[in-house]
């Protein structure tokens, strides 16, 4: 298995950036694996976005001090996600991302963007206060609308992550297609995504695999699990074994859906494997514990939702959107998370939930209507 070797930082872009994006330059870490935490971006889902500085700069710290080498912050749909459609930040994003970068001391802050709800501005902004490494998330047919935000990143020279979302819709052979356009683009490091936390254990690690084959020259490969069915951290041990050098977690896995795979179990299984993460486990036992934990209102859990959206292959940013629409039309949760599976709906479709819920509810009243008739 290759020893990731450090190699020098992206450089800016100059006329020859296309061919220098196909060179040999993936990002560098001195550490067998890198797990990058994203509890302030992906576990922005479960916290209705609603993060507060205070919560920012203790969980920095915490991170920071157990050694945990890149930070992700943002809205939980990524740079300029506070919407309507999205859900609105408590705290503009840019306010926590300047408390993040000013806290942290060795690690490095990291932020996402989903081509069309951010922008290349937002790019600039976020590098402007420190942000240093910019992750692109695409569908996992979509590699082609990441050109443009790659190319602004090394154009900055920010290190660059590509996420292909969704990655359990397409088999391996196409998604290694897809993870070579986005190199092309500029991605130093691409990421298999199971966005619905729906792939299982060889599901994950033929994907993690094909894709080191069509790109491991030229960049890194990572690893985004979610626990919807309880895989998140069996499925990035095999990512590693199929040669992901980058692994996602969050603490206390507070991620969309049943979460994301815990960092501080990532950590210390990596530890019990005898693979280098550099991390100090007991320093995240005890931030998950006693930093984390007490500021979650809802612990990301697999209940009835999350559980059908592993099955059916839904979205996990769609939880919350799908609870609040039960609340408001009287039908199930997991109702309508099944029929936003059985109908397909990707990330940007959050909208197309209400139109479920309201369908179900038609359809519920009717049966009523009908059986009432019928007494
Ligand atoms: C915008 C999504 O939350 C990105 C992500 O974390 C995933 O697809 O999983
Ligand atoms: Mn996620």
């Amino acid at each position: 298995m290759s020893e990731v070797t450090a190699v020098p930082e992206a450089q800016g872009g100059t006329e020859s950036l296309q061919q220098e994006r196909t060179t040999t330059d993936a990002v560098g870490t001195k550490r067998a694996v890198r797990i990058t935490d994203t509890t302030l971006r992906d576990g922005s889902h479960p916290m209705r976005h609603q993060f507060t500085v205070d919560q920012v700069r203790d969980t920095v710290r915490a991170l920071d001090d157990a050694g945990i080498e890149v930070i992700e912050i943002a809205h939980g749909d990524g740079l300029g996600g506070s919407s309507f459609n999205y859900g609105f930040s408590g705290t503009d994003e840019m306010k926590l991302i300047q408390v993040a970068v000013e806290e942290a001391r060795q690690a490095k802050i990291a932020s996402l963007i989903l081509p069309g709800v951010g922008t290349v501005h937002d790019i600039k902004a976020a590098h402007e206060l420190g942000v240093q490494v910019l992750r692109v998330a695409t569908h996992c047919t979509e590699a082609d609308v990441s050109y443009e935000h790659f190319g602004a990143a090394r154009d900055l020279g920010m290190e660059t992550v590509g996420f292909l979302m969704l990655s359990h819709r397409v088999g391996p052979e196409k998604l290694a297609e897809q993870a070579k356009i986005q190199v092309d683009a500029g991605c130093q490091c691409v990421y298999v995504v199971d966005s619905a936390g729906a792939l299982i254990l060889h599901e994950a690690k033929d994907r993690v695999a094909a894709v080191v084959d069509a790109v491991g020259e030229h960049a890194q490969v990572g690893y985004h699990g979610h626990q919807n069915l309880s895989l998140g951290v069996a499925n990035s041990i095999l990512a590693y074994e199929a040669g992901a050098r980058q692994i996602d977690g969050a603490m206390s896995a507070l991620g969309a859906g049943a979460g994301n795979s815990p960092t501080e179990v990532l950590a210390a299984t990596f530890d019990r494997l005898g693979v280098d993460t550099g991390l100090d486990v007991d320093a995240l036992l005890e931030a998950a514990e006693n930093v984390v934990r007490p500021y979650i209102p809802e612990l990301p859990y697999m209940d009835r939702g999350s559980i059908t959206q592993g099955q059916a292959g839904v979205y996990s940013s769609f939880l919350k959107h799908a609870e609040r629409a039960s609340e408001r039309y009287g039908v199930p949760t997991h109702a309508i998370l099944a029929m936003v599976g059985e109908r397909g709906y990707v990330g940007g479709q959050e909208d197309m939930i209400i139109d479920v819920a309201l369908s179900l509810a038609a359809e519920r009243h009717l049966n009523d209507t009908n059986k009432a008739g019928a007494v």
